[in-house]
């Protein structure tokens, strides 16, 4: 197993019975993270995405495979490895009546952590000048922003987030998402599992793309992207339709779309222009049509999940 990894898993799988059958939570998953940055984890609604999570956690029992944190083969030696994981997976218990700064203290304590880094943590989650605020007047991306804190207390190298902005409206989100950003540049490996892709596409370095509880797609954000780009170009120039009986004569499969031209099938751009410039028809803009997260996310996952108008932020479950 490569050392460059702070999660693998190999063949995992999970099948949750009960007196009314069997469930798979997971099948024949292969997750690979990286050290450093951010990874999202992503999948539609019942993917296994918590499962695995929980197993990597030691709270779930895996039936088979192999998992590795930093090279640590877990559950079994989670012991050696358990103080340089942070993780969200629940919503953390808080008392209200304390401020943040109060309840992070009482943590702090409790896990032998000296009290001083509580002021460090707060200001890497941007609530250095609200810790002195009872917890129930916090918004609920500042009472997340407190459970990413709290996580921060023991200073891990990776922090796996379960959804961490269920329930949050567009600003906590973009919080969350500035708080992870900010942990990837620190030199942390984040983890962060979502169904809403949008959340996830801004900030992930690397994803990996869950379905039915295996893994269909994993990577960096930029490759998954250009290998699905389409080698479709959107063409503007003076006279459309001259240009379109120019590169139709040139053997371009290519159609009228307004003011423009849609060309299938461009592998170089430049024979696009080149052809045109030829004929006394000059090229004003080119557009590489490229597929974005998204729909490489629909492709794979069959969800549509914003087609049925489902937002793109905010609350989804
Ligand atoms: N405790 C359980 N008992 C029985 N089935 C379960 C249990 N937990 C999860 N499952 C099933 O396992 C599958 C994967 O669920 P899981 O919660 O891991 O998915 P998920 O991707 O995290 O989805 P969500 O975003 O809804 O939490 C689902 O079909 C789910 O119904």
């Amino acid at each position: 197993m490569a050392n460059d990894l702070a999660i693998e898993t190999r063949g995992l799988r999970k099948t949750y019975r009960s007196r009314r059958g069997a469930s798979v939570g997971v099948r024949s998953l292969d997750l690979e993270v990286p050290v450093g940055g951010v990874h999202g984890f992503l999948g539609p609604n019942g993917s296994g995405k918590t499962t695995t999570i929980r197993m990597l956690l030691g709270l779930v029992r895996a039936d088979e495979g192999e998992m590795r944190i930093f090279g640590h083969e877990v559950p079994d030696r989670l012991p050696a490895v358990v103080r340089r994981i942070g993780a969200i997976v629940e919503h953390p218990k808080f008392y209200p009546a304390f401020t943040g700064r109060k309840n992070l203290q009482i943590l702090a304590t409790g896990i032998g952590v000296p009290v001083r880094r509580v002021d460090e943590v707060l200001d890497s989650v941007g609530l250095g000048d609200r810790g002195k605020d009872a917890f129930r007047k916090y918004s609920l991306g500042m009472k997340q922003r407190l459970a990413i804190a709290a996580t921060l207390l023991k200073d891990p190298d990776l922090l796996i987030f379960d959804e961490p902005t269920n329930g949050l409206d567009p600003a906590g989100i973009r919080e969350i998402r500035e708080t992870m950003r900010a942990l990837a540049v620190e030199g942390k490996t984040v983890l962060v599992s979502s169904h809403i892709l949008a959340e996830v596409e801004q900030v992930a370095d690397t994803v990996s793309i869950v379905s039915e509880g295996t893994i269909v797609s994993q990577g960096r954000v930029a490759d998954l992207l250009s290998s699905r780009t389409a080698a479709t170009a959107r063409v503007l120039v003076a006279d459309p339709a001259r240009a379109l009986n120019i590169l139709q004569d040139a053997g371009f499969v290519v159609r009228g779309d307004g003011e423009a031209l849609i060309v299938e099938g461009v592998e170089n751009p430049a024979d696009v222009t080149r052809t045109l410039a030829l004929q006394g028809s000059y090229v004003s803009a080119l557009v590489p049509h490229k597929a974005d997260l998204e729909s490489v996310f629909l492709e794979l996952t069959g969800t549509a999940e914003r087609q049925s108008g489902e937002p793109t932020e905010g609350v989804a479950r």
